[in-house]
């Protein structure tokens, strides 16, 4: 057809089609290669997920070809299904999250994981949860063809690698004696799920309602969105979550900000700042922390450093139970200061050696992330670095306007027929952008659009750490 775009170097199908699988053939072959030099092995899809098992993935020439194999897999479907099936495929994967939040919420991977390897039948999974087997069959088997759990004979459903990364660790028993804990000292990505499938998921059922709201349309306010219309409320996310009878969401979705560790490496936010080179005792304020999962992970690393981890009030509260479950002695000795802290109020700590705001500029409109930066700014001692950690959006094309001259801004080129933002390895980036824009108006920037609102704020931009995954790029600031 004449009208479609002529991008992308339009070759005719059966060249692209080549092209294509080419990159996947190479890339399993550089797999290949790297494994046998450091004598490691690629994880089966049907064993249980475990730091160990990841080590392979871990590899970055092996991170790098299985990237590289995603986006050239999916563009490869997409390439040769029918166009209109693929518009129903993508109109109903609602169904896929409603029916994965309906295993986590059932606890299908604690029964399975009781149950040993040959899984169990439907009728003893709704057991634990005391719902219809007939129709939990039907969640199980949408899964199951969607490589999340295996059928293994008809209506008997047991693991595999991914629906393992579903289980909490805890025994069925211990979660129905105490449902609203769940999630606590858990690694966080069951509470992920539970988060996304559900306030995110619902409030996702109302974005053309917002976006095609006259009074919505065009807002920046965090209470003019598609959460708002979902769940009838006037009030921002983060007090929503403060009400009577949101406390498990709440606590849940500050569990998960830990789980979001575990989409990617789990030590990212070690890498692409010399966190070794800080001096002793240099203090490190993790604005907007959460339950500080992040620093959680620096001073387990870092033993020299010093943390304060600020948020609202109820969340510093939660934190305590985290700390002292994961790092007991940190409160105590004072190494670690949880306090509580607006950040649309003035800084306190006037000595930061760093102020991390990782996935709070996401949350955020440019007219708020401009009152966060300013007050940071005006605590900013002449050496204090800002680290911003979120992620850096690339357009679906070339880009001739991107940021250059910052070290680590310039990003390597994907081999065609692939798209220049790589596609769909790199989805969960524009995932989160539309879920900031549903449930806060906030959103994923680019690097020039933080650059712009850094500067704006009297930051310069020294450095840049590029990565794919969700939340896991780096952009340091330095006082202008
Ligand atoms: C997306 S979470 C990120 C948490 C943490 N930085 C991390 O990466 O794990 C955003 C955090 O901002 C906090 N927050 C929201 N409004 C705030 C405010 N006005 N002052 C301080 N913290 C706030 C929320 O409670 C939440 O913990």
């Amino acid at each position: 057809m004449s009208n479609c775009a002529a991008a992308n170097g339009a070759v005719d199908a059966l060249s692209e089609l080549k092209a294509l699988s080419k990159i996947i053939q190479d890339s399993i072959s550089s797999i290949e290669a790297s494994l046998a030099s450091k004598n490691t092995e690629f994880p089966s899809p049907y064993t249980s997920i475990s730091v160990e098992s990841e080590a392979a993935r871990m590899q970055p020439e092996v991170d790098r070809a299985c990237a590289l194999i995603i986006s050239a897999a999916y563009q490869l479907i997409n390439s040769v299904r029918s166009p209109r099936l693929t518009l129903i495929v993508v109109g109903t994967l609602y169904t896929l999250s409603a029916a994965l939040g309906v295993a986590a919420a059932a606890n299908v991977a604690e029964v399975l994981r009781e149950a040993g390897p040959n899984g169990a039948h439907v009728i003893e999974i709704a057991r634990a949860s005391n719902i219809d087997p007939s129709k939990l069959a039907r969640v199980l088997r949408l899964l199951a063809t969607n490589h999340i759990f295996v059928e293994v004979v008809p209506d008997v459903f047991a693991h595999n690698r991914i629906s393992s990364c579903l289980d909490t660790g805890k025994s069925v028993k211990a979660i129905l004696d105490s449902p609203e804990t769940k999630h606590v000292d858990t690694v966080g990505s069951v509470a992920g799920v539970g988060h996304v499938t559900d306030e995110a998921m619902k409030s996702g059922g109302y974005l053309q309602e917002a976006l095609f709201d006259q009074k919505f349309a065009r807002s920046q306010e965090p209470n003019e969105t598609a959460l708002n219309i979902a769940f009838d409320t006037k009030l921002p996310v983060w007090e929503w979550y403060e009400q009577k009878g949101n406390e498990h969401r709440r606590q849940r979705f500050g569990i998960a900000m830990e789980g979001t560790k575990q989409a990617v490496p789990p030590n990212a936010i070690l890498e692409g700042f010399d966190w070794k080179d800080l001096n002793e005792d240099a203090v490190v304020v993790d604005v907007g922390g959460g339950i500080g999962s992040q620093s959680m992970t620096l001073a387990q690393n870092h033993s020299h450093l010093r943390f304060v981890v600020q948020d609202r009030d109820p969340v510093v509260k939660d934190a305590v139970q985290f700390w002292d479950g994961q790092l007991p002695g940190a409160l105590k000795s004072g190494k670690v200061t949880l306090q509580a802290h607006d950040f649309f109020a003035p800084q306190p700590v006037r000595n930061a050696s760093v102020f991390l705001l990782r996935n709070i500029m996401h949350d955020w409109s440019d007219k708020y992330c401009l009152h966060i930066l300013r007050h940071l700014r005006d605590a900013a001692a002449p050496n204090t670095r800002l680290l911003v950690v979120d992620s850096l959006i690339l357009y679906a094309c070339e880009d001739d306007d991107s940021v250059k001259g910052i070290p680590g801004a310039e990003r390597s080129v994907p081999p065609k027929p692939l798209l220049p933002n790589m596609g769909h390895v790199a989805t969960v980036p524009y995932h989160g952008d539309i879920q900031m824009m549903e449930l806060l108006n906030g959103k994923e920037r680019t690097l020039k659009q933080m650059k712009e609102l850094m500067e704006r704020t009297g930051w310069n931009v020294v450095q840049v750490h590029q990565s794919l995954a969700f939340s896991a790029a780096k952009v340091i600031g330095v006082p202008a």
